[in-house]
């Protein structure tokens, strides 16, 4: 029987760490978790109150940047690191992207440091079992026109300070393993949605100016592109990942589910209306000043996790979105609870 496994999650109070997190927790009962969160404005506990009775959880309130996190190393015997902490919202680091930086890059560098001091032995080699995975965004390969999908191969070429920097750190990840062989993966993944995502972001933000019946905001022409993934989908893959992932290799993860942000909107509304209330209407809609440097399509092909590692999504868009509008009306105070 394999030993339990101790994981360290950065990021485990937003939205994809926190679902990883009850994922995890139901696969590995038995399994150590330590959380690792800075609580910036992204980040929420009442996403995991429920891991708050679990003996085997641990939150540590502090930032990825600060060396002491060393401490934890000789505290637990850490295996996996799933390293989730980022500054993840578009727009914000086009208004400013220090942070970006700061969190993105010199975050995930200080994690790399710090593991591979605590994970290397006087030969040079690591013990079998240890992990860094590192999960990353298929915005790092910047945009598609009509045609084609991101495969693994497809060059870097970030448009956004946030894509620059996590495709500033993806590359840190992957000179750590070409240099010190430290054993990582990186997953690509392209657009969540899903309970616990803060309402910056298209999905929830519509969900709540749908309940409130005020404007929803649609940039540009309405009609780029993304491909929607569940989050439950994107954490079995990493999942997935961790436990059969070939050492050294990038997997792109998505839904084949690519829709306009129109779309995205109509379907919305189409299940309030059927919910909640018959007299919402498209009228809400209201084109507004396009994103700067907004990617037109993102479209992601995943036959490399699917043919090599198993995985494929298990949620049809139809019923993921179904359940993740009625979560956010079951939860209202959930969304009005968020910090800015
Ligand atoms: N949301 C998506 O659709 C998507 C898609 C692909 C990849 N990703 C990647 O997945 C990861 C998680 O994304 P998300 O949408 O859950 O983000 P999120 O913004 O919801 O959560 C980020 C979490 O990281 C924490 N954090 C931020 N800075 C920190 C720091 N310096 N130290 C410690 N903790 C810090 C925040 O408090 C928060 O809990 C990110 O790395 C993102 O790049 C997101
Ligand atoms: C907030 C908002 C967004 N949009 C558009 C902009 C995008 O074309 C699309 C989705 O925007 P959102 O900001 O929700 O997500 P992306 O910019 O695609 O980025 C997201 O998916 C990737 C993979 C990550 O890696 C990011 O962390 C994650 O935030 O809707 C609007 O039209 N109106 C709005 O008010």
């Amino acid at each position: 029987m394999e030993a339990m496994k101790t994981y360290l999650i950065t990021g485990g109070a937003g939205f994809i760490g926190s679902n990883f997190i009850h994922y995890l927790r139901k696969q590995e009962p038995q399994a150590t978790i330590i959380n690792v969160d800075a609580l910036t404005y992204a980040g929420n506990l009442e996403n995991i109150a429920s891991m708050n009775e679990d003996p085997r959880y641990h939150f540590v309130h502090k930032d990825i940047c600060d060396p002491t996190l060393q401490q934890l190393f000789q505290l637990y015997e850490i295996d996996v690191i799933v390293h989730f902490a980022a500054e993840s919202h578009v727009d914000r680091s086009i208004e400013d992207s220090q942070a970006f930086v700061t969190t993105n890059v010199l975050g995930t560098v200080n994690l790399l440091r710090m593991a591979k001091e605590a994970w290397r032995t006087a030969d040079g080699r690591y013990a079998t079992g240890k992990k860094f995975l590192q999960v990353s965004t298929d915005e790092v390969y910047g945009s598609l026109g009509a045609t084609g999908l991101f495969t693994e191969t497809t060059p870097l070429d970030p448009h956004s300070p946030y894509a620059a920097s996590k495709a500033s750190a993806d590359l840190f990840v992957k000179a750590y393993y070409d240099t010190h062989q430290l054993p990582m993966n990186i997953t690509r993944c392209s657009n969540n949605y899903g309970p616990y995502q803060h309402v910056e972001k298209l999905i929830p933000l519509v969900i709540q100016k749908g309940l409130r019946k005020q404007a929803i905001p649609l940039y540009g022409d309405g009609l780029n592109i993304r491909d929607w993934l569940y989050v439950e989908d994107h954490c079995q893959a990493i999942y997935t990942v961790i436990h059969h992932g070939k050492l050294g290799e990038i997997y792109n993860i998505g839904g084949q589910n690519e829709r306009t942000n129109r779309e995205i909107i109509k379907t919305i509304l189409d299940v309030l209306q059927r919910n909640v209330d018959a007299t919402l209407s498209e009228s809400l809609i209201t084109y507004v000043t396009d994103r700067k440097g907004h990617d037109r399509r993102y479209g992601i092909d995943a036959r490399k996790i699917q043919q090599e590692l198993g995985w494929k999504p298990a949620t049809p868009f139809a019923k993921g979105i179904e359940q993740t509008v009625q979560w956010y009306i079951e939860n209202q105070t959930w969304l009005q609870n968020l910090k800015d």
